[in-house]
């Protein structure tokens, strides 16, 4: 039986070196591109068949930071497919990043420079924004989009007798203290991006609690630091590459410094080659890259405990619920909608 795999943000960076890397694995799966921007998907999909002329590759429209696009492309995967294998959550945002380059340089000289290094802790900040759902744009993008995908792909990846699998991408920026329980979205602080995965980590230990009994697994995922639209928001690239050989140098300590999509990608077709009922639910995959350039998988353990992991579920169920009330309304009244964002504006 071919596998069905599905990947979000698989157009650019870490989603589509890894779909490349899947073909290369697998040749027969059936491989759905998951995207927001169809032009660049079609390019995706024709860079794929380059070297895999025969390849099974369709493609989805997906906004996962829009509840209505979200709801839509479930109903078409739905329709498409009767079993999903595996579902990789990865499209991810940083809007308006800003690095501390007073911290940073503090950094060099202190005796945390490695961990700096590779989680970026002290040295990131963001400006995000509500979007038109109402919603702040980090936390519906990189968590909410994808929990509702999820609960709503459930027939396609529950199926009796079979088991499928969740592969998050999270992130080695993810920490406990930027995520508040009163404020799952981080309407407050200056670091979304690090709470969102923060988010992501605790919902996936939370999905395993819910779901295992279903046949479905949840794991998660850091690819370290990778070059990528997204870090080249952060910093041009010409300046990655002016640096480059600094970086190399850092990656002898730290193997968090993949560089390549290709590295980073390392742990997600690691996780899709596992049993998903050998794995840990509460480690965190770390696609890591040696001095000399080899690459290797490591489980770590998160630091996540279960009673934050299933209040935060609650919360999104509630928050479900809620979303799903207003778009009932909508289909009803599209003045609802109209009415809803004078409101939130
Ligand atoms: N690069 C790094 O160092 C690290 C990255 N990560 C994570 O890896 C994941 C992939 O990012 P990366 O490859 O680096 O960056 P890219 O910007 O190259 O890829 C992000 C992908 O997500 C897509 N995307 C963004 N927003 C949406 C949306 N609303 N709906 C659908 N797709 C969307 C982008 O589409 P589009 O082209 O249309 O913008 C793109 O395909 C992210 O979750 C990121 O947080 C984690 C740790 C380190
Ligand atoms: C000399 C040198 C390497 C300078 C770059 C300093 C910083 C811009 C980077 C140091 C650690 C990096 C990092 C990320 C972004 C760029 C840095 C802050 C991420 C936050 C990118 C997205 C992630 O999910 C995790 C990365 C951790 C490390």
């Amino acid at each position: 039986m071919k596998k069905a795999v599905l990947v979000t943000g698989a157009n650019s960076g870490i989603g589509l070196a890894l779909c490349e890397r899947l073909l290369c694995q697998d040749a027969e799966i059936q491989l759905c591109l998951a995207c927001r921007n169809m032009q660049r998907a079609e390019a995706a999909r024709t860079a794929l068949l380059v070297s895999h002329s025969d390849a099974h590759i369709t493609l989805l429209h997906l906004d996962v930071g829009s509840v209505s696009s979200v709801l839509k492309a479930a109903q078409e995967v739905k329709m498409r497919y009767n079993r999903l294998d595996s579902l990789y959550l990865n499209a991810g945002i940083m809007p308006n990043p800003q690095v501390d380059i007073k911290a940073l340089l503090k950094g060099l000289f202190s005796s945390k420079v490695i961990h700096m290094f590779a989680t970026a802790e002290g040295l990131l900040t963001q400006h995000d924004h509500v979007n038109s759902d109402g919603l702040q744009e980090v936390f519906a993008t990189n968590l909410f989009g994808h929990f509702l995908l999820v609960r709503e792909l459930e027939p396609v990846l529950c199926q009796p007798g079979h088991t499928s699998r969740l592969i998050w991408t999270s992130s080695s920026n993810a920490r406990r203290t930027t995520f508040s329980l009163s404020d799952i979205q981080h309407q407050k602080g200056a670091e979304p991006y690090s709470s969102s995965k923060y988010a992501s980590d605790l919902l996936s230990l939370a999905l395993n609690r819910h779901y295992n009994d279903q046949g479905l697994y949840s794991s998660v995922v850091c690819p370290g630091l990778v070059m990528t639209n997204l870090t080249y928001g952060i910093l041009p690239s010409f300046f990655w590459t002016l640096i480059m050989p600094v970086m190399w140098l850092i990656r002898v300590f730290t193997n968090t410094f993949t560089l390549t999509p290709y590295n980073g990608a390392e742990a997600l077709i690691w996780l899709f080659l596992q049993n998903p009922e050998s794995l840990d639910p509460r480690a965190k995959y770390h696609s890591l890259t040696s001095g000399f350039g080899n690459n290797y998988t490591q489980p770590r353990k998160m630091d996540i405990d279960e009673d934050m992991s299933e209040a935060l579920y609650e919360q999104l169920l509630e928050l479900e619920s809620k979303v799903r009330k207003k778009v009932k309304k909508e289909e009803e009244d599209p003045r609802v909608h109209e009415q809803y964002l004078h409101q939130t504006e």
